[in-house]
């Protein structure tokens, strides 16, 4: 489990690191390049180097790593294509030290003759927008075409949101220091930083947020002289007219996720249509459950649609159940908001946005803050979905460490919401459910994603079956 902070905690852990270090910062300069050159000497062994310095100490970073390259003969030049740091800076004494160590530079990224780029324009002191040479600078560097090795984080990309400003560097790897930020890890952030590492530097942080670096299974296993009624009841409300399909979905995925038993609440339309595609399914007619709903954990809102069933079925489950929020479920909510502790809300951007009376481009602008605030609004863990997918609860944030483009498909949330409420049903905790639940889900997802143009929640629920495979 990597340890993730905000750009202002990093930078204030930088200043604690230097009030140690007699004022200076250049210890860390220096280890942040011999860990960023150790990382990809098998990568650079043999190669034509290029690295791309910013006025900045990322920049730096990029000098004291061209002069290490040079040392160690690898072939290496500088290209500052927004001139030279100020003397004031670390970076300065890093230039110093290339030009000293033999090292040339030139203002023009198209003069050298490369066979891979080291990206080291700007790192989290990006602070604005680019205009101008920068701007140009980050575009050419991606029409290069040459795989991009980014120095703590791809230039362009925003630290705190992972939103592009307005363009970024697509690498193949970054290696980042002290802590992983949380832009690396949602919106454009995962995509942009190709495989992602971190070196703390020796530096310790307080902060409790967490992103996991490969899947770490805890689901939970069928044990010894068990039986189903041991694994949970697991009731999904939906499908209601002409919408089966959302609620068979998500009660396929809870069965194949190992619920105990799953009963489907749906339109007597759904229910041959759910037998046939699972005849382990339980099928009730909707209407009954607001007589008295049965004991379990629910999944509700899949395919639920905003009618006045719904809506009542809403009213009655919300005081007396627990379990999962979804789809027109969260609308419903959107609608009355009030806190809802025991529930996990999986919304996308557009529900997400819903609940919190906003757009969807606000979601989208700082999706980590959006899902602070759901949890802290709803008083819940809420499962932000989407590219980079973060789980929140009102103490604590975990970020998704998988998932793929592939997966955006219709179905893939409900099949998403059946996995949370199966490990719920099963003794998670919600929180834990919702961890595990979203991992497992984009572990999946991403290991179809490797074959397939196109993965649909139809190729996803077989495989939860399956002992998950971690070398996949
Ligand atoms: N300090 C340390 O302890 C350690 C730091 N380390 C490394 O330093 C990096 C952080 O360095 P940093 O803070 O100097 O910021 P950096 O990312 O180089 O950019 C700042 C420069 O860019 C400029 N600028 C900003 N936005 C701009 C824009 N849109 N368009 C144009 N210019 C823009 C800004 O200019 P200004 O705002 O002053 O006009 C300034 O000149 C960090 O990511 C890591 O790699 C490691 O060595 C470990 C120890
Ligand atoms: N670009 C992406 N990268 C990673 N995961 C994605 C991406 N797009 C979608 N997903 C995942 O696929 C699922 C889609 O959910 P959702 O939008 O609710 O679909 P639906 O409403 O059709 O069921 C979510 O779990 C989401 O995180
Ligand atoms: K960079």
């Amino acid at each position: 489990m990597g340890i993730v902070c905000t750009v202002q905690d990093v930078q204030q852990l930088e200043r604690e690191w230097a009030s140690d270090h007699d004022g200076s910062t250049w210890g860390l300069m220096v280890a942040a390049s011999q860990s960023f050159v150790a990382r990809f000497q098998a990568d650079f062994a043999g190669r034509r180097v290029l690295v791309v310095a910013g006025n900045g100490n990322n920049g730096g970073d990029g000098f004291y790593i061209a002069k290490l390259l040079l040392e160690q003969d690898v072939k290496v030049s500088v290209a500052t294509p927004l001139g030279l740091p100020p003397d004031n800076i670390d970076a300065f004494r890093a230039c110093q030290e290339y030009q000293a160590a033999g090292g040339q530079m030139d203002e023009h990224l198209e003069s050298a003759e490369a066979d891979l780029l080291v990206d080291a324009l700007f790192g989290v002191g990006l602070n604005r927008p680019l205009s101008g040479k920068a701007l140009v600078t980050v575009t050419r560097i991606n029409r290069l075409n040459l795989p991009v090795y980014a120095v703590d984080i791809p230039s362009g990309l925003h630290a705190q949101t992972g939103v592009c400003q307005p363009v970024a560097v697509h690498a193949c790897a970054t290696h980042t220091f002290i802590a992983y930020k949380p832009g690396q890890l949602t919106a454009a952030g995962p995509a942009l930083c190709g495989e992602l590492t971190l070196d703390s530097l020796g530096i310790q942080s307080t902060s409790s947020w967490r992103y996991a670096r490969a899947f770490e299974p805890c689901l939970p296993a069928r044990q010894g002289a068990t039986h189903k009624a041991e694994h949970g009841n697991l009731h999904v409300v939906g499908g209601l007219k002409n919408m089966a399909g959302a609620a068979i979905i998500t009660a396929t995925s809870a069965l194949n996720a190992g619920a105990g038993r799953v009963f489907l609440h749906c339109h007597e339309l759904g229910h041959a249509a759910a037998l046939a595609r699972a005849p382990e399914l339980m099928t009730r007619d909707v209407q009954r459950l607001l007589e008295e709903p049965p004991e379990g954990t629910y999944v509700i809102g899949p395919g639920m649609g905003m009618s006045s069933l719904a809506m009542q079925l809403w009213q009655v489950l919300l005081p007396k159940a627990k379990g999962v929020m979804d789809a027109d479920a969260l609308r419903l909510l959107a609608a009355q908001p009030v806190p809802v502790s025991g529930w996990v809300l999986t919304p996308h951007e557009s529900e997400a946005a819903a609940l919190l009376g906003v757009t969807s481009a606000d979601i989208k602008a700082d999706r980590l803050d959006s899902a602070q605030e759901l949890a802290s609004k709803y008083q819940t863990t809420v499962v932000l979905k989407g590219a980079g997918t973060i789980v929140a609860t009102t103490e604590d944030i975990r970020f998704c460490y998988a998932g793929a483009p592939e997966m955006s498909t219709p179905g893939m949330g409900d099949c998403l919401a059946g996995i949370i409420g199966s490990l719920i049903a099963q003794g998670l905790l919600p929180e834990q459910a919702a961890v595990a639940g979203v991992n497992w889900h984009a572990h999946l997802g991403a290991k179809l994603a490797r074959r397939q143009r196109i993965v649909l929640a139809s190729d996803i629920i077989p495989l939860l079956k399956q002992i998950p495979d971690l070398a996949d």
